[in-house]
């Protein structure tokens, strides 16, 4: 089985099937866009292209997802005001801005139920960003079994990488060497106020049970008694 991967080619207002790379029998084509998650009119366009789509989905703590979309944005504009000022509507009385889009990705419940209009469950897989860092091929077996693949990347096919910090890829037979990923993945994230911490737990919890509902699963957010 191969795999056609299309990445962030498509502009999404010109989302036409005609866009993607052709596929002949036994190839599968992929596209990946995270944005698509959380934009509107995506599940319904999506689902005019090709009902039958399979959607992966990769959600990790929302306020650990939230810190590292802060860290992205100010590797590239050192300037911006710190997380803890972008946080908050008022941070005297506790008052999170929702709107903020760091913080407004992480409400995958609302998200959800905007695909759910479209896309019964059983067509969605959450892949846990926390198992993909401390159990990868566990994860992987998820998504060959829900691509209906044969299991081929298994654990032999990884190695922790010390100094990333992270898994990375063994070096396979006919290359020259491993493969971690980039450098902009994996980055060092700002130590935040615990204070401010605690609000965003209070903030997501009530989200997070939705969503642990919604997708009949626990991805155990509630539990960890730190962010990285
Ligand atoms: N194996 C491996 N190596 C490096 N990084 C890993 C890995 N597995 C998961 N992660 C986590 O992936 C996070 C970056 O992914 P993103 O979703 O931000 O990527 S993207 O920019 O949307 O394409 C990145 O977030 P940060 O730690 O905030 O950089 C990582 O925590």
């Amino acid at each position: 089985m191969k795999i056609r991967s299309l990445h962030n080619k498509l502009k999404f207002s010109t989302f036409k099937r005609d866009l993607m790379p052709r596929t002949v029998d036994g190839q599968i084509t992929m596209e990946k866009t995270p944005s698509y998650f959380v934009t509107t009119d995506a599940p319904k366009r999506i689902h005019l292209m090709a009902k039958d789509t399979k959607l992966i989905v990769v959600v990790r703590n929302p306020i650990t997802r939230a810190i590292s979309d802060y860290t992205q944005t100010l590797s590239k504009k050192p300037e911006i005001p710190t997380f803890e000022v972008l946080a908050f509507k008022n941070r005297t009385l506790g008052l999170i801005d929702a709107s903020w889009s760091a913080l407004r990705i992480g409400i995958y419940a609302l998200h959800l139920e905007n695909w759910l209009e479209y896309f019964p469950l059983s067509q969605i897989l959450f892949v846990s960003g926390e198992r993909l860092i401390s159990d990868p091929a566990g994860e992987m077996t998820k998504v060959q079994d829900f691509l209906g693949l044969k299991r081929i990347v298994a654990d032999k096919h990884f190695y922790f990488n010390k100094t990333k910090g992270f898994p990375c890829l063994k070096k396979p037979e006919d290359s020259s060497g491993a493969r971690c990923l980039g450098k902009s993945k994996g980055r060092t994230h700002p130590k935040i106020d615990p204070d401010v911490i605690q609000r965003l737990r209070k903030f997501y919890r009530p989200f997070n049970i939705m969503f642990y509902q919604m997708t009949g699963e626990d991805f155990q957010w509630e539990q960890e008694e730190q962010e990285k």
